[in-house]
């Protein structure tokens, strides 16, 4: 098992007087998937925005391993090993499946990244792997601008894997997905943990379900709830902030 343990601890945010997140502790251990819901406004994206360095705590200890996010930049944070990945897909839609994936391998990023660069049948092989992985083998050299919504979050997902994050935060992976694309992500991400920590961010209370792993539940910048997912759901708390509405 790769990886550090995600800590974080009476993290504050503090946005003009307004408590965006407030007195947050966290522990992701590593390899473990642990999924984030909570209503509009709960912090969701500001515990992410922390986590990446985007957004500085006021107050708090944010941890990955031995190392204090709070004091490093945002592409140093990147650089240790933690990838994020947004709602929207940014995939290269002139690209390939293959070439996407290619360039994810070649952006200049970690100690290794010009060593990866030189290994030219290695870094096939890893290619093929990654797109094995995210389940498009068959589209490999179909351009991205083709693919179904569903698909282009997997080959962004893909082009996040390719940097072997230790931590992959994913914000909200199913909006906009049918069924059967939500199922097969939900497999995704739970091939992908284990490998790595993941912390996904989630309205979609089916999808969090499928993946059968501890939740966190957010409210007004604080940990409401926190456990298996019947647990949360029938937390008095948590029906009264969030599932009751
Ligand atoms: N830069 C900012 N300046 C002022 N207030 C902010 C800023 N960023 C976020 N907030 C406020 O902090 C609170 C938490 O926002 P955040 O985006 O983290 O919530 P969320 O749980 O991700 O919500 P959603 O599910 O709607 O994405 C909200 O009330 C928001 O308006």
């Amino acid at each position: 098992m790769k990886g550090n343990q995600l800590y974080l601890d009476g993290v504050t945010v503090m946005f003009d007087g307004f408590r965006a997140l407030n007195n947050l502790s966290i522990i992701v251990e590593p390899g473990e998937m642990r999924a984030v819901i909570g209503p509009n406004g709960a912090g969701k994206t500001t515990m992410m925005d922390v986590i990446t360095g985007k957004t500085r705590p006021t107050k708090g200890t944010v941890r990955f391993g031995d190392h204090d996010l709070t004091r490093m930049d945002e592409a140093a944070i990147a650089n240790l090993g933690i990838g994020r990945k947004f709602q929207k897909p940014t995939v290269f839609d002139a690209l390939t499946v293959f070439e996407n994936l290619e360039l994810a391998l070649k952006a200049p990023r970690g100690p290794f990244a010009c060593l990866r660069w030189a290994l030219g049948g290695a870094a096939r092989s890893r290619i093929e792997q990654v797109q094995d992985e995210i389940g498009l083998t068959a589209r490999a050299g179909d351009r991205a601008a083709i693919l179904s919504h569903g698909q282009r979050q997997w080959l962004e997902i893909g082009m996040l894997l390719m940097q072997d994050p230790q931590l992959l935060l994913v914000d909200e992976p199913v909006a906009g997905m049918t069924d059967q694309e939500t199922e097969h992500t939900a497999a995704l991400l739970r091939r992908i943990a284990g490998e790595r920590s993941v912390v996904v961010v989630e309205h979609d209370l089916e999808f969090v379900r499928a993946l059968g792993q501890k939740v966190t539940v957010l409210h007004e910048g604080t940990m409401l709830s926190e456990g298996a997912i019947d647990h949360v759901q029938n937390d008095p708390r948590v029906i009264e902030v969030y599932l009751g509405r």
